[in-house]
């Protein structure tokens, strides 16, 4: 069997597989982890998908455990302003759809109408980020009562297959505070860190990894490696020479500027959720912790230099950015042809990325990491299970490829060549055909991204009535139907958030009292 594994990187992928490979085999697999003081960790990837409860249950770590150390907040939804027009902005919630008499509540909202803003018409938490309210009562009720949480229940060890349900928030968190705390989870259950530089990999003759060779620690030997050393890709992509895959064509943003801004959270509250701010070459996102504002501009070199980005956000941002150092960031998009090769598996930004739209690097990372359990290395060396593991982790990547692709290709946005070029951008023929379908009816389980890759039906819903560029029909089957209950259910939801939002905390109140 696999006995010892050696993870070079300390970024939060790295941290995060040491700890669950840590939680996962105990001290049946001797774990190390080497990382550089002199190399920095990328120091963003803030906001994240609700599966990522998962990551932690696996821990056994609860909210209280990690939260107020990582400066965390709840995050329900995305904000996204300016892709349709200036001016206008709509939510991505954790929301699944309600479904009246067989049909999709948004599929009745296109045939009924409502108040034009789809999302508040079918959904309740567009009105609790609207009004910065905690997802949870003063009693740590959640406001979402189908959900049997039972506050006392035992953590166990969930997955992101047993996903069965929507949990309706995700988390804000500090990059540099949750490394740190998985660090010392890691190193308190036994992982073994090496703080030194890789300056060598040796390959055997079969072009396996023989040893790495650090620079004041000697040579490194594993019956496996994990490559977490970020965009370098220092063991996949430099050593063992694993071709890399563009996504450049389809997603032009390759660049960022990021700022930490301090804020007094009293005064300004704390929205639950991201905002993705349409700009002229790219998009900012805002991210709410508990003391301060993550945010970041994201764009394409081909249409902003960077002094001119930096310039975009700290106008964007105001005189609290005055001061502040902001950081620049080359980003290589696209993914490894393959993320597991001989006994090396990358893991992170060393297998692949698709910028930040969506919050989708640690989720990426924590799918990975329960399919490396999954289907862990035996001393046969079985390819199957390598195989396997690489088809389940490059169609998850590009099924959220062809999600982010549809945020450009659906924006009503044509305002410039940025947005203008961006809807003449080739897509992965299969999504060409998707996007045809979506025409005649919203998307459906039937016509997205077959494979796993976390978002559901729903998601591209959202996308496409809030981008506004995609020409949508209602099928003729609903001029048939009965439209009573629908107009019922989307009474029934302004009515249900109303009622929230004069009852729930706000969020600052409800994190208050954590602390
Ligand atoms: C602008 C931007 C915004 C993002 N926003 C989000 C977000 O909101 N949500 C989200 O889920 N994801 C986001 N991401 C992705 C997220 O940041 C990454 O998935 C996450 O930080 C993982 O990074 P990493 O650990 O793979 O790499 P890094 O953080 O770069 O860590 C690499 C590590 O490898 C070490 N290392 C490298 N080479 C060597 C060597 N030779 N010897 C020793 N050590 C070495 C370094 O010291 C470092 O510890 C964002 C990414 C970018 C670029
Ligand atoms: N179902 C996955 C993915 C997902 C569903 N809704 C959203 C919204 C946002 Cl902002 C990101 C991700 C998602 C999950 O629940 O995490």
């Amino acid at each position: 069997m696999t006995q010892s594994v050696v993870i070079l990187g300390g970024g939060t992928a790295g941290w995060m597989t040491a700890s669950y490979l840590r939680a996962a085999f105990a001290d049946r697999v001797d774990i190390t982890v080497v990382e550089s003081r002199r190399i920095g960790t990328i120091g963003v990837g803030e906001a994240t998908f609700s599966t990522v409860r998962h990551f932690f249950d696996y821990l056994g770590l609860s909210e209280a455990d990690w939260m107020p150390e990582c400066n965390g907040t709840y995050k329900l939804a995305v904000r996204l302003e300016n892709w349709r027009a200036p001016g206008t902005y709509f939510y991505h919630p954790f929301e699944r759809m309600r479904v009246v008499d067989g049909v999709p509540l948004t599929d009745w909202w296109q045939k009924v109408g409502g108040t034009g803003s789809f999302d508040r018409d079918c959904f309740l938490i567009p009105w609790l980020c609207d009004a910065k309210a905690s997802p949870r009562y003063l009693d740590h009720r959640l406001f979402e009562q189908d959900f049997d949480e039972d506050p006392d229940r035992p953590l166990y060890r969930t997955t992101l297959a047993e996903q069965n349900t929507q949990f309706p928030y995700a988390y804000h968190f500090d990059a540099s505070l949750l490394a740190d705390f998985l660090c010392r989870y890691a190193v308190g259950r036994g992982v073994h860190r090496i703080i030194d530089d890789v300056v060598d990999v040796r390959l055997d003759e079969r072009g396996w990894i023989d040893r790495l060779v650090t620079r004041e620690h000697g040579d490194l030997t594993a019956d496996l490696y994990v490559d977490c050393s970020g965009f370098r890709s220092r063991l996949l992509g430099d050593a063992l020479g694993e071709p890399f895959v563009s996504f450049q064509d389809s997603l032009p943003n390759d660049r960022a500027v990021a700022l930490r801004v301090p804020v007094d959270t009293a005064v300004r509250g704390i929205r639950p959720c991201t905002t993705a701010t349409a700009q002229d070459a790219g998009w900012i996102w805002t991210i709410p912790l508990y003391d301060r504002i993550g945010t970041g501009y994201v764009y394409a070199a081909d249409y902003c230099e960077p002094e001119e980005a930096e310039r975009v956000l700290r106008d964007f941002v105001g005189p609290a950015a005055a001061d502040l150092e902001a950081n620049h960031i080359r980003m290589r998009i696209g993914r490894s042809h393959r993320a597991w090769v001989n006994n090396c598996v990358g893991i992170g930004l060393s297998a692949g990325f698709v910028e930040p739209l969506q919050s989708t690097g640690i989720f990426l990372i924590q799918h990975a990491i329960e399919q490396l359990v999954r289907y862990f290395p035996g001393t046969d060396r079985d390819p199957v299970l390598r195989d396997t593991y690489n088809l389940s982790t490059a169609r998850a990547i590009e099924g959220v490829r062809e999600f982010l692709i549809l945020h450009y290709r659906g924006a009503a946005r044509a305002d410039n060549d940025y947005w203008r070029d961006a809807k003449k951008r080739p897509v992965p023929e299969d999504m060409a055909v998707r996007m045809e379908q979506w025409q005649s009816k919203l998307p459906d389980n039937d016509t997205t991204y077959p494979y796993y890759h976390a978002f559901e039906p729903y998601s591209y819903v959202c996308m496409a009535l809030g981008l506004g560029g995609i020409p949508l029909r209602h099928p003729p089957a609903l001029d048939l139907l009965d439209t009573r209950a629908a107009r019922a259910e989307l009474t029934r939801v302004r009515e249900q958030a109303r009622k929230l939002v004069d009852t729930l905390p706000s969020q600052v109140e409800y994190l208050s009292g954590l602390r």
